[in-house]
């Protein structure tokens, strides 16, 4: 057995933080956990979260759902793009972070490109049956208001792939604690740095 627990020493954290250089970027699916998961490590790791979509919402003083209905799923894609680029992009105030991006933000070109460049990019994947559990039901997911939620999360999983495929980091999440995910996240940022 390589690792007798899933879980490192707080020594181990506090190496493998004083390793990290660049913002931690989670990207993947809804519901998969990137904001949970994300603020976990950043507590863990005594770094800054972010949020790209709570930025967007303070930013427009909406919740998505209110963006989404008012002025449509293009205008928040830009809002994402520019909040994304201020966050990872040249001038970012703090490169030490960890950024929980939405569920669409890594399928634009540019923005991936920019994480990709100046980020450690982690995919978080799930099954759609995780997803489902997860997001299925909620009220604050729009795009899974449009149709059959299990339809929508399947498509936007398949479509998405490949662009998600290109992080730098690939990590499973099933139905284990957060604490779980965060350290698996730990052990293989040390390995690809
Ligand atoms: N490992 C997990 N086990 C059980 N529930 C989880 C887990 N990760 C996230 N959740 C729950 O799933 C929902 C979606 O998580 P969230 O962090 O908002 O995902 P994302 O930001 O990727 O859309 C939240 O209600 C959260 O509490
Ligand atoms: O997958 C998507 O296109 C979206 C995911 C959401 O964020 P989470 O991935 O944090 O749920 C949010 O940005 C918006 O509802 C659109
Ligand atoms: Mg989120």
């Amino acid at each position: 057995m390589e690792h007798d627990s899933p879980l490192l020493s707080s020594a181990e954290v506090a190496r493998i933080a004083a390793r990290i250089d660049r913002p931690v970027v989670l990207v993947g699916m809804m519901g998969v956990g990137k904001t949970t998961v994300g603020r976990k490590l950043a507590m863990l790791l005594g770094l800054p979260f972010v949020d790209a979509d709570e930025e967007i919402e303070r930013a427009a003083q909406m919740s998505i759902p209110e963006i989404f209905a008012q002025y449509g799923e293009p205008y928040f894609r830009s809002g994402e793009r520019r909040v994304i680029a201020r966050l990872v992009g040249e001038g970012a105030r703090e490169d030490r972070k960890v950024l929980a991006t939405g569920g669409g933000a890594f399928v634009d070109p540019e923005t991936r490109g920019l994480i990709l460049a100046r980020g450690i990019s982690v995919w978080l994947d799930s099954d759609v049956e995780t997803l489902m559990d997860r997001v299925g039901r909620k009220d604050n997911r729009p795009l899974l208001k449009q149709g059959d939620p299990r339809e929508i999360l399947t498509r936007l999983r398949n479509e998405r792939q490949p662009h998600y495929a290109q992080a730098a980091i690939h990590i499973t999440s099933g139905n284990q604690p957060h604490q779980v995910t965060a350290h698996a996240i730990l052990r293989a940022i040390d390995a690809w740095l």
